[in-house]
């Protein structure tokens, strides 16, 4: 069937100009017989019904379907795309055509869309299509479904296609075109109509002669429809509902096709201007007959109602869209978190693996999601709105859930950057001379307070990092609390070497020359030294930011660290051997020297008792300085005042008194050896006897080189301090000689014994 374009364009423009006229009678007796339906229509074009016009350039063969032949073809979603309708959103409408069989309908919607529907051989009429059949609208994005025959010889008294396939239509379509001869009028059968989405039923009636008005004939059919209304039996609560309560109808009459061909094709072309023009008055697809099923979900649709429409179940068509809205919605989500999915597989590795940060992740992760939510929006946005709301808060949780690994692995890897950052720039800091430690620390904390915050970007989630915050803030204060502590342990430990140096060599001096104010001076000099260690813990507390109970704490230590080390020091200074070395120099110098430091040489007249008796007074130890320090439970103060136990002091005493003794005797000897001089009559006496062997010496050269070689022998032993290993010798060689003469003399008189008692054997 072939529509000329000038036929097309003449049709279209004669309707929208009523002056100018159709020959046939174009009535819609919609605007007699359903006044309410039509007047209420808001104008189409404005509903944003799609207008296409390009039936002259769309000249390429469409391709049809059957999608029911008593099952459902799988192939629809296929034939949408070949249609190109899979991405048409709500920009697409469905007409049926429904009627008795062989009454011209695949001829009148091939006519009306430019279809290619088999029409029936005339030469056998019998009928031609089976099942549902559909195509696209030639230059319009309308789906055309081709019914079956109704009152069919073929199914004979099975009626039962006819109820479902009237239903399927009425549930998937928006308009009806109900397809009737003219003189089918009045004589109607129509039983099975039990439709209940509203819907505009265009009722075409064929062959119009035109005798009997059109309005004639749409009357009796509305009366027809009306009744036929009426004697159906209805669900519970809807026993009063009205036919228009579900259906507009619209009436158009075509000429005989046979007879007056041309005029029909006129017609035909007329009508479709109902169908592709959304500004004509009687424009057929208004906006409240959409189903509002999108495209991409018009087979599974038309598929879900197929079965109900199969299995006898109600045709509740509000809950078929919102399954349909739940399946497409899931489908539509999937495809998207699929994409989403991979877009994030670049991101794991270096977060969950490397435990590497990324900088812009924040952004990122709200771009991916963003493109997700998007691309759900676009197809989801159309179904069931309840549905798709729903759908879409589960898929934004689906695809949060995703980026909350990623979120949870970076607030990982900057929690360990950021006590890493914190920990490497306080080490500068503590590196630098005269550092605050309280103002690096500060500096520091910010630093890696800062990375930490910058790095995230939480967009539209309850993602918190507060606890992940406050559990850094916390390892934080432990790091600077640690390091505080090594640092101010370090500093008293420096302060405490410092104390020892400074007490070190006082406490030497005072002890190598006890004066009655030794221990005073040692004490003087510990509280000197521990007040000056104290202005320094001062001002290192205040660059630590210490508390003055911590500095209050500080001073003890110091104080109780530098009498440590000062008894410690007096210890060493007066260990037994190096105690009785002093008291032994300090009486030696006392008793052996005079006031001038000269060495004394004791004579007869000196009274050495007193001497003696007033050095051993100058030797007073004395701990009594009335100094007190905290004592603890390792160290008791009292205690540690005593430097010499009282069984010491009697030891060390003792064991001075026999040194000191030995010094006394020592004097009183050397007073002795003086006194004991040898008389001048002795030594005339020892001349005068003596003579003569002298002078044998001299004037005997053997003599004399033996008495020059024994005098300078012993000049030698002399000068050299050697009597006492001379001594040593002689008295060892002697006590060999006597030992070897012992064991001769026992040899002989053993030898002697065994001779006696052999020679008695003998006698024997
Ligand atoms: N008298 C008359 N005959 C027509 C008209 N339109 C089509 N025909 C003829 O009627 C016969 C049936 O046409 P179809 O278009 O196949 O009818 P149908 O209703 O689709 O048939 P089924 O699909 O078998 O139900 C064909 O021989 C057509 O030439 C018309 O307007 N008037």
């Amino acid at each position: 069937m072939k529509i000329s374009k000038s036929v097309y364009e003449r049709e279209c423009s004669m309707k929208k100009d009523p002056g100018k006229g159709s020959t046939h009678n174009h009535v819609t007796l919609n605007e007699t017989l359903v006044e309410q339906d039509v007047n209420h229509l808001t104008p189409p074009a404005s509903k944003g019904s799609i207008s296409t016009t390009s039936w002259e350039k769309d000249t390429q063969p469409i391709p049809r379907l059957q999608i029911v032949d008593e099952h459902q073809n799988q192939d629809l979603p296929a034939y949408l795309e070949k249609w190109n309708l899979g991405d048409a959103g709500f920009k697409y409408n469905v007409v049926a055509v429904f009627g008795s069989q062989s009454t011209g309908k695949s001829t009148l919607l091939n006519g009306l869309f430019g279809t290619s529907f088999d029409v029936m051989d005339e030469n056998q009429r019998s009928q031609t299509t089976k099942g549902i059949w559909m195509s696209r609208g030639r230059g319009m994005h309308v789906l055309v479904m081709d019914v079956e025959g109704t009152d069919g010889r073929e199914r004979g008294e099975d009626q039962d296609f006819e109820r479902k396939s009237a239903l399927f239509s009425m549930a998937t379509s928006e308009v009806i075109i109900l397809n009737l001869w003219e003189h089918q009028v009045g004589l109607y059968q129509g039983a099975n109509m039990g439709f209940k989405e509203k819907t505009l039923l265009l009722i075409v009636i064929r062959d119009h002669v035109g005798s009997t008005p059109l309005a004639n004939l749409a009357r009796t059919l509305q009366a027809d429809l009306e009744k036929i209304w009426a004697g159906l039996s209805k669900p519970e609560g809807l026993e009063n509902c009205k036919i228009h309560d579900y259906f507009d109808f619209m009436y158009t009459g075509l000429p005989h096709k046979v007879l007056l061909p041309e005029k029909f094709n006129e017609e035909v072309a007329n009508l479709r201007c109902r169908f592709n023009d959304p500004a004509h008055p009687d424009f057929v697809f208004k906006p409240e007959y959409h189903k509002r099923i999108p495209a991409d979900g018009y087979h599974i649709y038309a598929s879900n109602i197929w079965d109900k429409v199969l299995t006898n179940k109600d045709l509740d068509l509000p809950t078929q869209q919102e399954l349909l809205a739940q399946y497409r919605c899931d489908e539509i989500s999937n495809v998207a978190f699929e994409i989403f999915s991979k877009k994030l597989i670049p991101f794991r590795q270096p977060i969950l693996e490397k435990a590497q940060i990324i900088e812009d992740l924040g952004e990122q992760m709200l771009s991916i999601r963003k493109e997700a939510v998007d691309s759900f929006d676009k197809n989801a946005s159309r179904y069931h709105q309840g549905v798709y709301e729903k759908k879409r808060l589960e898929m934004i949780t689906k695809l949060n859930i995703q980026l909350n690994v990623l979120f949870v692995g970076q607030l990982k890897n900057l929690h360990k950057k950021a006590i890493l950052t914190f920990d490497e720039n306080l080490k500068a800091e503590l590196k630098k001379p005269n550092y605050n430690f309280a103002v690096a620390v500060e500096s520091c904390l910010k630093d890696s307070q800062e990375l930490f915050l910058n790095a995230l970007i939480l967009p539209d989630t309850d993602w918190s990092y507060v606890n992940e915050l406050n559990t850094l803030e916390e390892e934080f204060s432990q790091a600077s609390t640690k390091a505080r502590t090594d640092e101010f342990k370090k500093m008293t430990k420096s302060l405490a070497k410092q104390v020892e140096n400074e007490l070190s060599e006082p406490v030497t001096l005072a002890l190598n020359d006890p004066k009655p104010d030794a221990w005073h001076k040692i004490i003087q000099t510990y509280t000197n030294t521990v007040e000056n260690g104290q202005t320094t813990l001062d001002k290192i507390a205040k660059s630590f930011n210490s508390s003055s109970k911590e500095l209050k704490e500080s001073i003890s230590d110091l104080r109780l660290q530098a009498w440590l080390v000062l008894r410690k020091k007096i210890d060493e200074e007066l260990a037994d051997t190096m105690l009785l070395l002093k008291l032994r120099s300090r009486f030696e110098e006392k008793f052996r020297y005079d006031d001038h430091g000269l060495p004394r040489v004791w004579k007869p007249e000196d009274d050495i008792d007193s001497h003696f008796k007033r050095a051993k007074e100058d030797i007073n130890l004395n701990d009594d300085e009335g100094f007190e320090i905290e004592s603890t439970e390792d160290f008791d103060f009292k205690q540690s005042l005593i430097v010499l136990s009282e069984a010491k002091q009697i030891d060390i005493s003792n064991r001075f008194k026999r040194e000191s003794d030995a010094f006394y005797l020592e004097a009183k000897r050397s007073v002795v050896s003086t006194t004991a001089k040898i008389p001048t009559w002795a030594i005339l006496a020892m001349v005068f006897l003596g003579w003569n062997e002298f002078m044998t010496i001299i004037k005997n050269p053997i003599y004399m080189v033996f008495f020059v070689l024994f005098i300078s022998f012993g000049y030698v032993i002399f000068a050299l301090n050697l009597w006492g290993p001379l001594e040593r010798i002689i008295s060892t060689v002697a006590g060999e000689a006597t030992r070897i003469a012992k064991e001769r003399i026992a040899d002989t008189v053993e030898i002697a014994k065994e001779q006696t008692h052999h020679k008695e054997k003998k006698d024997q």
